[in-house]
């Protein structure tokens, strides 16, 4: 249960183009994301999917149309935007000397009136949202001597103080070893049936993006080349044609298993 009207799209992208130094990265892509579901972009290195996601998120110029719950990205002022929607980069830059408990309340900005400082409430969405990810004990923790995981679930602490329902994770679990992967997978899905937030995520390892995707959209050259259930884009075809990779795909309990084998 989301508590949005039935019907309404929480993501809706359309001709979606993006050029990058006059240079064409994302060619026309359309895509949608219902409120409460979770969409994952696979492809190969450089097909466009943390471009299409930045500008997704209202940080990258664009042409065509993209629309949050219903209204165009780049008509949202900084401010409503961040309070619509939360990115979480694939390498956020951070100051490595910040504690954690500073970083995380850094997501309720938004809220904070020009020149005025975070209230009270601030504060207590900041501990709310460090106890619902197990990082209260971190809380005074210099952000650079947490491990990679812990840094991850610090990231995603932040997103959430923002109090955003749309959640854009540009590959989330690129740094973790399997166990974190799957931790950090699962307390999104958690967080995502809990607080009814949409997920839309890059992601390379297909198998593991498979599992957690309600549906899958497959960029290649700037361009959708296959959407649909995980069943339908993690093909035998498809990961050949746009990966330029023998795989076999076998059925698995939770969707498709990718497996790679050797070409000769
Ligand atoms: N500032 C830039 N100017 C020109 N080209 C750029 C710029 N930034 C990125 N690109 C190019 O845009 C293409 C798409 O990059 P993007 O990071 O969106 O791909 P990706 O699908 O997320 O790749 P990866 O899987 O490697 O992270 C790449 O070829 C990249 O070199």
């Amino acid at each position: 249960m989301t508590g949005d009207p039935p019907g309404e799209r929480a993501i809706a992208v359309a001709g979606l183009k993006v050029w990058l130094e006059k240079t064409l990265i994302v060619d026309g892509v359309d895509l949608d994301v219902g409120p409460g579901e979770w969409v994952t972009i696979i492809g190969p290195n450089g097909a466009g999917k943390s471009t299409a996601l930045r500008a997704i998120g209202g940080l990258l110029p664009f042409q065509g149309l993209v629309e949050l719950n219903g209204v165009a990205v780049d008509k949202l002022q900084r401010r409503e935007r961040a309070k619509t929607v939360a990115i979480v980069a694939q390498s956020p830059v951070v100051p490595p000397a910040m504690r954690v408990f500073d970083y995380v309340l850094l997501g309720r900005t938004p809220y904070v009136p020009p020149l005025g400082r975070e209230s009270g409430a601030d504060l207590a969405v900041v501990d709310d949202v460090l106890g619902e990810l197990d990082l209260r004990r971190f809380a005074g923790r210099r952000l650079d001597t947490l491990s990679g995981g812990e840094r991850q679930r610090v990231f995603l602490a932040r997103a959430l103080a923002q109090g955003a329902r749309i959640l854009l994770l540009d590959e989330p679990t690129s740094a973790l070893d399997i166990g974190h992967q799957q931790e950090v997978l699962e307390l999104v899905d958690r967080l995502r049936a809990e607080r009814g937030l949409t997920v839309l995520a890059t992601m390379h390892d297909l198998t593991t993006a498979g599992e957690y995707a309600d549906r899958m959209v497959l960029l290649a050259g700037g361009t959708v080349v296959a959407a649909g259930p995980p069943r339908e884009v993690l093909t035998e075809a498809n990961l050949a044609k746009h990966y330029r990779v023998r795989v076999r795909v076998i059925e698995g309990d939770h969707g498709p298993l990718v497996v790679p084998v050797r070409a000769t």
